[in-house]
């Protein structure tokens, strides 16, 4: 059963232009010109319950004013978006009840004075959660994101990563089922981000919301998602799995071998030598070959060690920033 429901969703923002200048600065309050920018240009698709889906792209490609739709938060030009049955920009009660959108860069709104307990508890009021709800959720949250050593503390006194875990569970305190996060990793260290993804992951397993998650890092997009959406200059450029994508985009895969023989083997009758150091070589060789050239080397040559990598994934998704897809 799909949750979420977009077709030909448009935006189109009119952002306010004025030449340079004092005279130009007053002119504008008279008379404003306005420039067209089309932010999302007729994308459609389906997102399934229970299911996390990746939403990439470059930067400007329409990532976070989708998710603002599809949140209420903003009124598309054109197009039609359901999301649990509701259309987002009515803002009804019950559908927002049952929605959060989490943003890395700004995860906290509200009062910055307030302890992060009392902030809860100020949710747990308009969200109407039951005391029993709130119990039992607050519980559960304070242990999956460590917040107990946070919960007399001020929000305006929380780190970045802090204040992420907190607003997470502001926002899961009243258990959405559907989530949005826009970059929820952004400038986390390393182990955060490790704690965030399996926070996440363990989240959609338990509760069976539905996800949909924007990120730069391909890390955290491989981790999490079973299938992607590719969007750029606001056009939606592929729907389906990384793996799949990645298949398409780099037909090769990367053979690295060790030998222990005395004369140098010529590598150049096994694949495209990337790399050649003490006895180790990278390969780059067809995946259609890769059978046939292992065997052959296994045959031909004193393996000591040989593995069979696909190409990192952030330079396929890097070329398809850079040159589309085909
Ligand atoms: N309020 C606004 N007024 C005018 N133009 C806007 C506004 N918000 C976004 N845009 C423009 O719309 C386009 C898409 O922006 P959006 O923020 O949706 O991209 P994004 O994919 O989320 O990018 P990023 O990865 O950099 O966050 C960009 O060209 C941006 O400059």
């Amino acid at each position: 059963m799909s949750v979420i429901n977009v077709q030909g969703l448009t935006m189109i923002y009119k952002a306010p232009v004025r030449k340079e200048g004092l005279q130009a600065a007053f002119t504008s309050l008279f008379k404003r010109s306005y420039r067209e920018i089309r932010a999302v240009q007729g994308i459609s698709f389906e997102v399934t319950a229970g299911s996390v889906v990746g939403f990439i792209g470059p930067n400007g490609a329409g990532k976070t004013t989708t998710l603002k739709t599809l949140s209420g938060i903003l009124h598309p030009t054109e197009g039609e978006v359901s999301v649990l049955g509701y259309t987002p920009w009515n803002r009804e009660p019950a559908f927002l009840r049952n929605l959060a959108l989490i943003r890395g860069s700004q995860p906290i709104g509200g009062p910055v004075e307030l302890t992060v307990l009392d902030s809860l508890r100020y949710q747990q009021l308009i969200y109407e959660v039951p005391d029993e709800a709130f119990k039992k959720n607050l519980n559960e949250l304070v242990e999956m994101l460590h917040l107990e050593p946070l919960l007399t503390r001020q929000i305006r006194a929380l780190s970045l990563g802090e204040r992420m875990r907190c607003g997470l569970a502001l926002s899961l305190l009243y258990r959405p089922r559907v989530l949005f996060l826009d970059e929820p990793t952004l400038g986390l260290d390393v182990t955060a981000v490790g704690m965030m993804r399996r926070f996440i992951s363990t989240y959609s397993h338990q509760t069976g919301a539905t996800i949909l998650l924007t990120s730069h890092y391909m890390a955290d997009v491989e981790a999490l998602c079973g299938r992607i959406l590719l969007i750029d200059q606001g056009q939606l450029k592929y729907d389906g799995n990384l793996e799949d994508l990645s298949t398409r985009l780099s037909p090769y895969k990367l053979l690295k071998v060790a030998v222990s023989c005395e004369t140098p083997p010529a590598w150049e009758d096994y694949g495209d030598v990337l790399e050649k150091e003490n006895g180790k070589v990278s390969l780059r060789v067809h995946r259609g070959q890769i059978a046939a050239t292992t065997s052959r080397l296994l045959a031909e040559l004193t393996v000591a060690d040989l593995s069979v990598e696909d190409p990192p994934l952030e330079s396929v998704i890097d070329q398809v920033y850079r040159e589309g897809i085909a």
